[in-house]
């Protein structure tokens, strides 16, 4: 049988459409352009390649791939910034696109369903929480508000100190200080006060431990949602459970014992007002316009936990770690503090301001030593085009402020611990010089930086005034165990042992 000519019009008509098809998606992906990515296994992906120092693990694979690059974790695409000038593009010029957040399942359970601010996605709520925190809890007047907790605690650090000199003369633990130091003045302004472990039935101290560890931990299922199961073999999940109950049951009765307080107490004065008070008085929305949910208001402070306690110790143990490495910059340090105390026993922080020196020895610690060394992950809403390569929506972006603090392009002499560049610089942390990002930047950057930096300027200002320090007997400066521990926030993997002589002005102190 003959087929009319028109028949091959068919096939004709198939054959167009493919070429089409294939055409303008094999220029689609021309014209979109990815970052340079490791070669990745199948599942996996570049998982292996992480190892237990993901900072260091990502700064060597991005000398050979650039300061841009696209891994997959699991299945999850993820973008590593490593570069000043990325992060700049990713915190300034697509600050908008890059301000979600992936989804954590362990943020979820503890975090209310993340109606934290921290791993809340991009969105309404997250813009009204927020501004609740920024404006309320963390705004200039506020931290100024707590300056006597600070002061007062600050002063029992000193002088727990003194006495252990006192009781055994010899090698002391300072990461135990420096942790109790800051729970101290984070409970205090968060719940009121101080939580030492035989208040109630739970163990506050310890299940809020347990908390920042879990919210730490890399979890397989957020990446290879196939492999969750495996965190009920492991007891994670029972874990979180756990954490998750006993914070519910201790954040219930904290807001219980405030509330029937406020009713027999009608008035406060403000800097007696701790984070759960403000938040009680803003509940019915007079303030902020909208009503802050009683999930809401347990998770914004359980943040300032998660985000205060081990990033604020941290960076005190790495700065007194870097001064018994460089005893150079721990004379020149002391000659500032003692010079501008004048003999006085206690800095305020009044006192603070002239202190150039000592300013300049945070900066450059934090340079070398970001507590939160990939930033908290984010995620974008949308395609972008990101320096040239397109990224594409919902993939994980992580800021490598570690290798950045180390970048030769950014620094002279990057590896060395040198806190004069920082004098007479305009280089701060503030979220303005990408070179220099501990706290991040942009719209996601860090709420709590003023209260941060000021509990370690006076910590610091106090310690070096006091004391003259000195590493363990046989240890040498250059010999100083400088390896890190792998968390979220990562501080020496070995607590600081240094022997603390009371300086002899201050004897009688
Ligand atoms: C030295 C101490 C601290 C360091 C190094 C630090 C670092 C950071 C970093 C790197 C981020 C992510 C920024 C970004 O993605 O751009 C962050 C976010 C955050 N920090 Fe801090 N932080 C510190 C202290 C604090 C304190 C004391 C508080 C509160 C009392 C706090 C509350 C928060 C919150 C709530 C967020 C989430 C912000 C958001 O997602 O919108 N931080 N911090």
């Amino acid at each position: 049988m003959e087929l009319p000519w028109y028949s091959l019009l068919i096939p004709l008509f198939v054959f167009i459409f493919f070429l089409h098809q294939w055409f303008f998606t094999t220029s689609n992906t021309q014209k979109m352009l990815l970052p340079p990515s490791p070669r990745k296994l199948p599942i996996i992906g570049n998982l292996h390649q992480l190892g237990p120092y993901p900072h260091r693990s990502l700064h060597k694979l991005s000398e050979k791939h650039g300061p841009v690059m696209l891994l997959h974790l699991g299945s999850k695409p993820v973008l590593v910034a490593s570069s000043a000038e990325a992060a700049r593009a990713i915190m300034k010029t697509h600050d908008l696109v890059c301000s979600s957040k992936p989804k954590s399942s362990i943020g979820d359970r503890l975090l209310y369903g993340s109606k934290d601010v921290a791993f809340s996605p991009y969105g309404e709520y997250w813009r009204q929480i927020r501004s609740v925190m920024v404006l309320h809890l963390l705004s200039n007047k506020r931290v100024q508000s707590y300056r006597h907790v600070r002061e007062e605690e600050t002063s029992n650090m000193i002088e727990k100190i003194r006495q252990e000199w006192d009781s055994s003369s010899s090698v002391i633990n300072l990461r135990d200080h420096f942790c109790s130091l800051t729970n101290n003045i984070i409970s205090r302004v968060a719940l009121g006060k101080k939580y030492n472990g035989r208040e109630s039935r739970i163990n506050a101290k310890v299940t809020l431990n347990e908390f920042g560890e879990l919210l730490g931990i890399f979890n397989v299922g957020d990446y290879i949602p196939w492999l969750a199961w495996v965190n009920k073999i492991t007891g994670l999940d029972t874990k979180v459970e756990k954490v998750a109950r006993e914070l519910d049951t201790f954040l219930e009765s904290v807001i219980e014992e405030h509330t029937s307080r406020n009713k027999k107490e009608k008035y406060r004065q403000a800097e007696a007002k701790d984070f759960v008070d403000v938040l009680l008085e803003i509940q019915n929305g007079k303030e902020t316009g909208v009503p802050l949910q009683r999930d809401s208001l347990k998770a914004l402070i359980l943040d300032t936990f998660a985000a205060g306690t081990d990033t604020t110790y941290t960076t005190l143990e790495w700065i007194v770690t870097e001064l018994l490495r460089h005893p150079r910059a721990m004379e020149k340090l002391q000659n500032e503090v003692r010079g501008l105390a004048q003999g006085k026993a206690e800095i305020t922080e009044d006192d603070l301001e002239n202190m150039q020196y000592l300013k300049a020895v945070i900066k450059e610690t934090l340079r070398l030593h970001p507590p939160v060394p990939l930033l908290i992950p984010r995620e974008t809403t949308e395609d972008i085009k990101l320096l040239g390569y397109h990224i594409a929506a919902k993939t994980q972006v992580l800021i490598n402020a570690w290798a950045i603090g180390r970048d030769p392009l950014s620094w002279d002499d990057p590896e060395e611990y040198r806190p004069e560049r920082f004098l007479n610089s305009d280089i701060d942390f503030k979220g303005l010089n990408f070179e220099l990002i501990p706290f991040g930047a942009g719209r996601r950057g860090c709420p709590g930086s003023v209260f941060a930096i000021v509990v370690n300027e006076l910590a610091l200002a106090n310690l070096v005034n006091r004391f003259n320090f000195a590493l363990p007997q046989g240890i040498k400066p250059e010999d100083l165990d400088m390896t890190e521990g792998s968390s979220l926030t990562v501080s020496r993997k070995s607590p600081l042992l240094a022997v603390a002589t009371p300086c002899s002005s201050y004897a009688d102190h």
